[in-house]
């Protein structure tokens, strides 16, 4: 439903996206790796609408974006967008009024908005801290009350710019699981990261972007045993499967397959 096709971006005199082809359909997490200023960001922001590309086209469902006012409002119904820094999408010193921004914005029944906000509210796992004032909030909670004014939408796609940076080990760990449950609700999710093991853990398919250009694609697995590719990109393969390639251990998603794997061939 949401692709690119042959898409070219640049700021004035800058090229900064070329000729990319996308398809984020085929997988319910798809994830986008490189190197800072490769781009992703900029894609981002082709893919929401907020920029327009100079060649190619964002497509949904097969047919180019429509940047009319119109158009762009029922895209961002389709498709919302969670920045890496929480601080530029809260509005609102409180949580539920800041989660239900967006619906108001667009006139949507009270009722309905309570229903919605409850269930973001359940997704992102902010029942513990929903009355707190938002500017006592920690990064990672801030992200979670970014994350769910998004969900409100029940847009089919939702892109997560790092959602990951600055967050501790047992934020990291969670969000993991945002992501995990948003997908189990029949939703796509794009992630861009440079957080290589996020990518690999939680994403169906992945993109790898070098230069604003798509340099490898596929299951990751597959893309991540390529040590050479990535080094060219400034990316380094994610250590599961690096222990794989390296020293032969089983290729696992996650680190308690891993160990679960070791304690059977231990226990063999
Ligand atoms: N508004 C702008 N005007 C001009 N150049 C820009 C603008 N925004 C970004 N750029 C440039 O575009 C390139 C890609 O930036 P972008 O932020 O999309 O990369 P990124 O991969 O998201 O980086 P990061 O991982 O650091 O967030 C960089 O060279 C950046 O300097």
């Amino acid at each position: 439903m949401l692709a690119t096709h042959n898409l070219s971006f640049r700021y004035q005199d800058e090229p900064v996206l070329h000729d990319l082809t996308f398809d984020f359909s085929a997988f319910a997490v798809t994830g986008i790796v490189g190197e800072n200023g490769c781009g992703k960001s900029t894609l981002f922001m082709n893919l929401n609408g907020v920029l327009r590309p100079q060649q190619g086209a964002v497509l949904w469902q097969g047919k180019p974006l429509n940047y009319s006012k119109i158009g762009l409002i029922e895209h961002r119904q389709r498709v919302t967008t969670v920045f890496q820094d929480p601080e530029q999408q809260i509005f609102y010193t409180d949580v539920d009024s800041d989660i239900a921004f967006s619906l108001r914005n667009l006139g949507v029944d009270e009722s309905e908005i309570s229903r919605r906000v409850e269930c973001a509210i359940q997704l992102v796992d902010a029942q513990s801290f929903r009355h707190k004032p938002i500017q006592y909030l920690s990064h990672g909670q801030k992200k979670r009350v970014a994350i769910a004014g998004a969900l409100v939408m029940e847009a089919d796609y939702l892109l997560l710019d790092e959602p990951t940076a600055g967050l501790d080990p047992s934020g990291r760990q969670q969000m993991i699981e945002i992501i995990a449950r948003i997908a189990a609700q029949g939703k796509h999710v794009v992630i861009s990261s440079h957080d290589i093991d996020l990518i690999y853990e939680v994403c169906g398919g992945v993109y790898v972007m070098n230069g604003g250009k798509i340099i490898a694609q596929g299951e990751p697995g597959v893309v991540f045993s390529q040590a050479e590719m990535l080094r060219e990109a400034g990316l380094v393969q994610p250590w599961l499967v690096k222990l794989h390639s390296e020293l032969g251990f089983p290729l696992c998603k996650t680190e308690t397959q891993l160990f679960n794997a070791l304690r059977v061939a231990k226990e063999a």
